[in-house]
């Protein structure tokens, strides 16, 4: 009967079993599909995802990885059929599926088949699950719903299956490092090393000695040689935080270990190479740097082979709610909840340290609140009053660093705790907090 389907769609005939070998030949999950949404060819690894009986020229794609009667469009998410159909090529999308496991994030890749005579025959989906990241809270997982989120983890998938350079770039606390992780573990090399290298405060000699290593004797205190973190990265991936912190000396260091990936050790003669993958992040215009002549025009063509752009939390203020309940839930205050009104108040509010401020937030917010629910005068005054507000006509735009500089002078004078106590509710590292003050001349009282 399938045969049948597939030779009355186009002239000349599709062998199915042609189809079929070619979908079996897929180690992803993988389904061949004609224009109504019949699924006419279809291979274990997607019987397997999806759990639900396949009648092959009969159930539709979407009522088995939606579970929806209807096509996924009529519930306002793109149709990568509809869109194939119309541009005639492949596209992708990231959609959320219903598989055996529960609700998954898959990406999704439709392409048309074209025999010779240019006759579309149906189209290939094949399907790639997402496993750090979730639409609904998950312990671990990158949480979001977005489409600017859903376009991020397309360009995350992107990127991870090839060895392209990768540029992530965002606003502070937008979760470039959590993004630089994913990327890692959906690579093949997610079984070596991640090494994360904060470029922030890194002078010439402790740029070297931490990079390249050294030999015993190479300095006073180099009792005994040390691997450096170039070395440790062999066959993984190594993260450089804060790329445009790099000073202009040291940058020259780094696109020749770039260009070249070898190096050597600080005292040492042995010229040694590591293969590494590169991601790099900033929340600084790269290009700008280059413009002032701050950051060197060839690195940054070398560093930015594939540029991610993170959304701020403010362009994806609808992952809001799905967020606070994730952070409530995986944190010891599983039985507080935000009220509605203090929900839309949140959701209102600029987040300018976007979700490590959110995370804050929570925090400050439980503590504020005498209730198991937190309600809208129970949230921090930075969010009571720039959302009061924010629909004023003449409200003066802050810079982010003018709003982290008055948040930090505020807690500076205001705070009475340790260094480490104020950098664990700000939800960032001491060395962060420090990295942070020193940018604004600031010292805790
Ligand atoms: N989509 C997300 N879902 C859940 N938690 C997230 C998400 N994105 C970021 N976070 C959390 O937000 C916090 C900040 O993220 P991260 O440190 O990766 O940001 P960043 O952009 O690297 O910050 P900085 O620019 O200051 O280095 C972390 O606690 C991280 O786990």
């Amino acid at each position: 009967m399938s045969i049948m389907t597939i030779m009355t769609i186009k002239e000349p005939s599709l062998n199915i079993t042609v189809i079929q070998s070619m979908i079996n030949a897929i180690d992803k999950p993988a389904i061949f599909i004609t224009p109504d949404y019949v699924i006419q060819a279809v291979n274990q690894a997607y019987k397997e995802t999806y759990k639900s009986k396949v009648v092959v020229g009969k159930s539709k794609c979407h009522e088995i990885s939606h579970k929806n009667p209807k096509p996924c469009d009529k519930y306002g998410e793109d149709c990568p059929l509809q869109q194939c159909i119309s541009s005639k090529r492949a596209v992708s999308v990231v959609h959320v599926h219903a598989t055996g496991e529960g609700k998954s994030y898959c990406d999704i890749l439709m392409k048309p088949i074209i025999d010779e005579d240019g006759n579309t025959l149906g189209f290939l989906e094949i399907l790639d699950k997402i496993n750090y990241a979730s639409s609904e809270s998950e312990k671990g997982k990158m949480i979001g719903s977005s489409s600017a989120f859903k376009s991020m983890l397309n360009k995350i998938n992107r990127a991870a299956q090839s060895k392209i350079a990768v540029l992530l770039q965002g606003e502070t606390g937008s979760g470039k490092e959590l993004v630089a992780q994913a990327i890692h573990d959906a690579s093949p090399r997610n079984e070596k090393p991640f090494v994360v290298i904060e470029c922030t405060g890194l002078s010439e000699s402790l740029f070297e000695s931490e990079l390249f290593g050294y030999e015993k004797g190479a300095f006073t205190g180099a009792i005994n040689s040390k691997k450096g973190l170039i070395e440790v990265a062999n066959s993984g991936t190594v993260f450089f935080d804060e790329i445009g912190d790099v000073p202009l000396n040291m940058q020259v260091k780094l696109l020749r270990l770039l260009e070249t990936q070898s190096f050597r050790a600080v005292g040492g003669l042995k010229q040694k190479r590591s293969d590494f993958r590169l991601v790099c992040a900033t929340h600084k215009n790269l290009l700008d740097l280059v413009e002032k002549g701050e950051f060197r025009q060839d690195l940054y063509y070398r560093i930015a082979g594939f540029p991610i752009m993170l959304p701020s939390l403010k362009e994806r203020a609808k992952d809001i709610p799905e967020l606070v309940r994730h952070f409530l839930k995986h944190s010891e205050h599983q039985n507080k909840k935000f009220s509605e009104n203090a929900l839309d108040k949140l959701c209102g509010y600029a987040f300018p340290g976007n979700i490590r401020e959110l995370i804050s937030i929570i925090e400050q917010s439980v503590l504020l609140a005498n209730e198991d629910i937190i309600h809208a005068n129970d949230l921090p005054d930075v969010v009571r009053q720039l959302t009061d507000t924010s629909n004023s006509a003449d409200e003066k735009i802050h810079s982010l660093d003018e709003v982290e500089r008055t948040y930090l002078t505020k807690l500076c004078n205001e705070f009475t705790g340790t260094p480490d106590e104020l950098a664990s509710l700000l939800n960032v590292s001491t060395r962060t907090l420090y990295r942070k003050l020193h940018r604004f001349g600031l010292k805790l009282a």
